[in-house]
């Protein structure tokens, strides 16, 4: 992501210190040579000396503002922020020549210093550099836990999660049936319980760990989650002038480094819990015993992200999709009453199977336009252009930084009709096929697209099919216009809350 923008009044203070030999750095004639090449550089979006286009980006909505600036200036152009340049793709084709056509020019990361700390230095399989220990590290991910005959492994996990995701709901209602439910709170707790069996093999439900003391299942959710995502967006304003990295930022630095610390004592202490169990041979089927078995030249470190990353995947971007699904099939019921009736047609009175997805075209048509409107992870992490390189006719220097704007590629107006609309239908166009994944720029495209689609696909439609064949769904008064966003990926800033009728 874009380090965002909070600090940039810290930054701007600092200009005029280093104003007169920047303002020659900036804009005398620089190194960037085209050479031969004779193809037209990109559009600039105006900005200012020094820090360039930081002031126009102060909405804690990059993604927003990227997308209103592709209606001036087009699918690509470039901005600054501060001392880089960042090229901006905003358009599905540009998107996909960025990440598959030109992937091998632009198939390195470029880290916020919050990201560079939190991801251990890229220790993640989403945030490493495309080499040996990324290719490890996947390879790795999707046998144990993300390719399709892991998922098929791993299927009576979702089973019991959606299980007593209903239980939960069914109780809820009895005790009092006209109560607003808070949809996340339910989806959540569970989705976590899942995460953990996976990496870990085991629901942990409170550990002591020694640096911290004893946590509860809520608490941990909070250090391997809630923290993490908060401190992914979390700002140095040095990210924005690396030349001034000498200039200390204590409190951004404590700040993060307290967090990493302890996610990562939270870690060991779970790992260590579950060594126990694989001491006494008792051995599961989860991420932890594979790594230990089939990747013995991890060190702890590495280990302990690995399962981490896992976690945090599973237990956020999930929810933020499903949790947007079912606001929308609350609100529009005439959707939410097709979907019903697609599932009593397939399934009559039986509770909805994975085995049946295919046949449900409506439910997946819901997927995809959420993942469309909604799009959970508005920018990829940022990408570094390590040598010259071209996208949409334009002459692309090394050393500049790429910003994919799945956001601007899912409300493209020259590719969507009415793209402000949630609608499922258009979907059921027979040129989408049921089973591909990657109908929209939500999941990205090429050898980064994300490992996890399955499991996203798998869990939020099982989820959903199950909410709507058991009950009604309606937004509580006054929640429609309820439908701003928080944080790095789109979560809903304010918790759903519907009213719910079983059906029967
Ligand atoms: C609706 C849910 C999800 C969305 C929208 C989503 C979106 C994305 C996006 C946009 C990327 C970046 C692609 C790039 O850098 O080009 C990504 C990468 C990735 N995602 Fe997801 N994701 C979702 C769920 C998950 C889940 C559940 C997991 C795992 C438990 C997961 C694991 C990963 C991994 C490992 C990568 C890195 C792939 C690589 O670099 O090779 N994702 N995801």
């Amino acid at each position: 992501m874009l380090p965002s923008l909070n600090s940039v009044a810290v930054a701007v203070a600092a200009v005029p210190f280093f104003g007169f030999f920047f303002f020659l750095k900036r804009f005398l004639p620089s190194g960037r040579k085209m050479g031969s090449n004779t193809l037209p550089t990109v559009p600039e979006v105006p900005g200012l000396p020094m820090i360039g286009n930081l002031l126009q980006l102060k909405e804690k909505k990059p993604h927003k503002t990227f997308t209103k600036w592709a209606e001036t200036h087009g699918p690509v152009y470039s901005i600054r922020t501060g001392a880089s340049t960042v090229i901006v793709i905003n358009s599905p084709e540009t998107a996909k020549e960025a990440m598959v056509t030109r992937f091998s020019s632009i198939s390195t990361r470029k880290l916020s210093n919050a990201l560079k700390i939190l991801t251990f230095d890229k220790c993640m399989v989403a945030t490493s550099d495309y080499d040996e220990f990324h290719k490890l590290a996947k390879r790795c991910l999707l046998t144990n836990t993300l390719g399709s005959n892991a998922q098929r492994r791993h299927r009576h996990h979702r089973e019991a999660m959606i299980e007593n995701i209903s239980s939960k709901l069914h109780d809820t209602l009895k005790k009092d049936p006209i109560r607003p439910i808070n949809f996340r709170e339910v989806f959540e707790s569970e989705l976590f319980g899942l995460a953990m069996k996976q990496a870990l093999g085991k629901d942990v439900e409170s550990i002591y760990v020694e640096e911290i003391g004893t946590l509860s299942r809520k608490e941990m959710h909070k250090v391997l989650v809630t923290d993490m995502m908060e401190g992914a967006i979390d700002v140095d304003w040095r990210d924005f002038f690396p030349y001034l990295r000498w200039i200390p930022n204590k409190s951004f630095e404590m700040n993060i480094q307290r967090k990493h610390f302890r996610r990562m004592a939270l870690m060991n202490a779970l790992i260590k819990d579950q060594m126990k169990r694989i001491d006494a041979g008792e051995e599961v089927n989860c991420y932890l015993d594979y790594l230990l078995s089939e990747a013995k030249t991890l060190t702890m470190d590495q280990l302990a992200m690995l399962l981490w990353e896992t976690i945090i995947e599973t237990a956020d971007t999930t929810l933020v999709t499903t949790e947007w699904a079912m606001y929308q099939l609350a609100k529009d019921t005439i959707q939410q009453d097709r979907l019903y009736h697609e599932l009593q047609k397939v399934c009559g009175s039986n509770k909805v199977k994975e085995e049946n997805f295919s046949q449900i075209r409506y439910l997946d048509a819901v997927f995809h336009e959420t993942l469309r409107k909604h799009s959970p992870a508005p920018l990829v992490p940022l990408r570094y252009v390590h040598e010259d390189t071209q996208i949409g006719g334009y002459h692309i220097p090394a050393g500049s930084e790429i910003a994919v704007n799945i956001y601007g590629c899912n409300m493209d107006k020259n590719y969507w009709e009415n793209p402000e609309e949630w609608n499922p239908e258009r979907f059921l166009d027979e040129k989408y096929d049921p089973l591909d994944l990657q109908k929209t720029m939500a999941f990205g495209a090429g050898k980064r697209a994300c490992a996890g689609s399955l499991q996203a696909m798998l869990l939020a439609c099982g989820a959903i099919g199950r909410l709507v064949q058991e009950f009604e769904w309606q937004l509580k008064d006054g929640e429609e216009e309820k439908v701003d966003t928080v944080g790095l990926t789109s979560q809903k800033l304010h918790p759903l809350l519907a009213v719910l009728k079983p059906r029967n």
